[in-house]
């Protein structure tokens, strides 16, 4: 059967920003866990911070069209994400590491990342080169061709990392990639952070704000499903003041903003 392809899908699309969001709300459950967010994100490494419960998950989920929006505008490589937009060919384009990976546990690192490579409808013949530099690029060429199921945590993550990249996305999205990465792999993890951040943009959600002052150009900052604070590293960390709670500047700063007092929710929102 031959499948009409909406006029959208077939024009050139241009866009000022990677992602666009205005007023934005997405429910996670029956919560309205991200509300009323602004965001305007382009190319570069953006860390994205908040409290436990903040929202970034379910704001990471909607960034890669897994959850559509219950309002506002989201605006990806300038698609549109509702429920009229042939999401397909955007997907192609984006990169995506969820907080919870799911994987076949008799595949090995190799099968895993030509599999969602696959699923990504790249060129057969540009994959095996692709899945071969995304293992190398996290530092699992050793055991690209052991079972998924014999790997540790932090190697899972590092597979998880493989499959997000291995499209070369424009929009790479890595919901706390880091976890369970040793400090070895951590430092190495940030260089490959930089390496990607030079030509996508790429949002990484982490508790860890030190890999958030050492490998982001741009810190995202959300609370109660909100936009807090946007800027550079180098501006959160002059917001704190040695009282504040932290180790370093970047806490401390990170600590001040959100002790601040913000506007009320209006009634009803
Ligand atoms: N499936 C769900 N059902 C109901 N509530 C949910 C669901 N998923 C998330 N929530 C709620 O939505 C809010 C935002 O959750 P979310 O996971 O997006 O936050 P987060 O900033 O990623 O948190 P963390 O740092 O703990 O991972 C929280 O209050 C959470 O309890």
């Amino acid at each position: 059967m031959v499948r009409a392809v909406p006029p959208a899908d077939l024009k050139p699309t241009t866009y000022a920003w990677h992602i666009r969001a205005e007023d934005l709300r997405v429910r996670a459950g029956r919560r309205m866990a991200v509300d009323g967010l602004d965001l305007r994100l382009g190319q570069g490494v953006h860390g994205l911070l908040g409290p436990n419960g903040a929202g970034k998950t379910t704001l990471i989920r909607a960034l890669a069209t897994v959850l559509r929006p219950a309002g506002g505008e989201l605006e990806v490589l300038g698609r549109t994400i509702d429920g009229r937009t042939d999401l397909r060919a955007l997907r192609e384009r984006i990169g995506y590491l969820p907080q919870e990976l799911g994987y076949y546990p008799r595949f090995t690192v190799r099968e895993f990342v030509e599999y969602l490579a696959w699923l990504k409808k790249m060129d057969a013949r540009e994959v095996p080169g692709a899945v071969q530099r995304a293992i190398e690029r996290v530092g699992l060429a050793g055991r690209a061709d052991d079972r998924m199921k014999t790997l540790s945590g932090g190697m899972l993550r590092r597979a998880g990392i493989a499959q997000a990249i291995v499209n070369d996305p424009d929009v790479l999205l890595l919901d706390e990639p880091t976890v369970g990465l040793d400090p070895a792999q951590r430092l190495e993890f940030r260089t490959l952070l930089r390496d990607l951040g030079a030509r996508a943009c790429v949002l990484v959600s982490t508790h860890l704000v030190e890999d958030v002052a050492a490998s982001c150009t741009n810190v995202v900052l959300v609370d109660d499903g909100r936009l807090v604070f946007q800027g550079t590293p180098e501006e959160v960390a002059g917001l704190g003041d040695p009282l504040d709670v932290g180790d370093s500047p970047i806490e401390r700063g990170y600590t001040a903003l959100l002790a601040r007092p913000r506007p009320r929710r209006e009634a009803g929102r």
